[in-house]
């Protein structure tokens, strides 16, 4: 057995997203959004599952405090829906959608818990995306408008902030892989949104701080990381345009001022180019305060040159997998973490980090003990990670409760609390327990 101590001042939270556990929507005032557009395409989220109940958290959040308060966290990552704020994306203000998020922001300071607000989580007004989307500056502008409702009406009671949720998501999966909403399949297309959004990030920056907003603001990449399945140097390659795509197709912009060029020029063959404007690199280069990193998996890469855009694939090297098929591999947090020091030794906060476990109830009790393995693995990594001088400031795990993994619906669950969503009872798992004690004594007790 062995003990890591955290930081005296360390944040240990959970993270949710508004269209995975709100529902309610078609209350309130929401507008439509394109999860709730994509989830009623046929064949899009597996057995149609959609948002419309979630885990009923616009009616039930104070139970959802409740389960915070006795978990011991200190700060809660939770999204704003857009479609709540200005139903159609960028007309009137929806005065019952601020109201509703005032009340939250309120219970949670009330229970001691800070909140960390993602203002983009993924779901868009519908009426943007009918526009053309992220890639139509309109939404840009839009995007700023809905921002500075919110840092106008919040700031003071909020502190922490991020502008984008993966953009390599939003982007990629979205756009190029038509994975998750809206389900573009064409590399221009997932180029322009991917430009888009930077766009609109670093204006929501410069409103941020034009505002005199409180707090501090950044954006949250998810992480790819890649180890080469030879030396050879395609397999060295394909794994940098891996990495490069979740990251520095991102951090770059904001942090250099301009995209990395290998990349580019990798687009450039596919005959796909980056629809820069006079001024945008200097608005999307604005300088921000810190990072929000999700981190789940690693992969092993190797060069194809019929997997996809990057030409790169992930082969199955026999690890242990979580139930959505992700290898568990803990390592990659810690080589990623020093990859990142390229951009500086910038306040980070792992923003995700979690595992599919689709354990069920046995006798009122859930024993997620391959959870409880992957948290004390990861948990171990972010204790080298701090020893190392990396400013590590805090960790939200991924996720609170089980809730609508996207276009796996209901079947894959990532929450410490189980959730029956016929009765919407909710359970609190035995790895809730153990990372309520992680917390509580502020360390880390190995089990071996
Ligand atoms: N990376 N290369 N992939 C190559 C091809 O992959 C095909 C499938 O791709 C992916 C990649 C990544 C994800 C994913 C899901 N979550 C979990 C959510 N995070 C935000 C929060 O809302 C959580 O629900 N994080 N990431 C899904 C599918």
């Amino acid at each position: 057995m062995t003990i890591f101590k955290f930081p005296q001042d360390f944040r240990w939270g959970t993270a949710t997203a508004s269209y995975q556990i709100e529902g309610a929507t078609q209350e309130g005032g929401r507008g439509v959004s394109i999860w709730d557009t994509f989830a009623r395409t046929p064949g899009k989220v597996y057995n149609g599952d959609n948002g419309d109940v979630a885990c009923d958290s616009y009616h039930r959040y104070e139970e959802d405090i409740e389960l915070m308060k006795k978990l011991g966290i200190n700060t809660y990552r939770f999204s704003i829906a857009w479609p709540r704020i200005i139903p159609d994306g960028d007309g009137e203000i929806n005065r019952e959608g601020l109201d509703f998020y005032h009340r939250f922001v309120d219970a949670l300071i009330a229970a001691g818990i800070e909140p960390f607000l993602t203002l983009y989580h993924w779901d868009l007004p519908q009426t943007l995306e009918d526009d053309g989307g992220w890639g139509n500056r309109r939404t840009v502008d839009a995007f700023v408008k809905y921002a500075e409702v919110i840092f106008k009406e919040f700031s003071g009671k909020i502190n922490f902030w991020l502008t984008f949720n993966e953009p390599w998501c939003i982007a990629f999966l979205s756009n190029l892989l038509g994975i998750h909403a809206p389900g573009n399949k064409d590399l221009q297309t997932s180029i322009n949104v991917a430009h888009g959004l930077l766009v609109a990030h670093g204006k929501a920056v410069q409103s941020f701080r034009r505002l005199g907003t409180t707090g501090q603001i950044g954006i949250a990449p998810n992480v790819c990381w890649a180890e080469p399945y030879s030396k050879s140097p395609e397999d060295q390659a394909a794994c940098d345009r891996s990495i490069a795509l979740n990251t520095d197709w991102f951090l770059d912009p904001i942090y250099k001022g301009s995209y990395p060029q290998f990349m580019v020029d990798w687009f450039a063959e596919a005959g796909a180019t980056v629809p820069i404007q006079e001024g945008d690199m200097e608005i999307i280069s604005q300088p921000i305060d810190l990072l929000g990193i999700n981190y789940y998996t690693m992969g092993i890469n190797r060069f194809n040159p019929e997997a996809g855009a990057l030409q790169s694939e992930e082969v199955d090297m026999g690890l242990t997998k979580t139930d959505i098929g992700w290898p568990v591999e803990s390592r990659g947090l810690y080589e990623f973490m020093h990859y990142l020091q390229k951009y500086g030794n910038v306040d980070v906060y792992i923003t995700e980090n979690g595992a599919c476990i689709n354990d069920d109830l046995e006798n009122g009790k859930i024993n997620d003990d391959r959870r409880i393995s992957y948290y004390e693995q990861h948990l171990a990594q972010i204790h080298r990670i701090i020893n190392d001088g990396i400013n590590l400031k805090g960790y939200m795990a991924w996720s609170l409760m089980d809730n609508f993994e996207w276009a796996e619906g209901y079947r894959m669950r990532f929450g410490l609390v189980h959730m029956d969503y016929r009765s919407l009872v909710r359970t609190p798992k035995e790895s809730y327990y153990w990372y309520q004690s992680v917390i509580k004594n502020n360390w880390l007790e190995t089990r071996n």
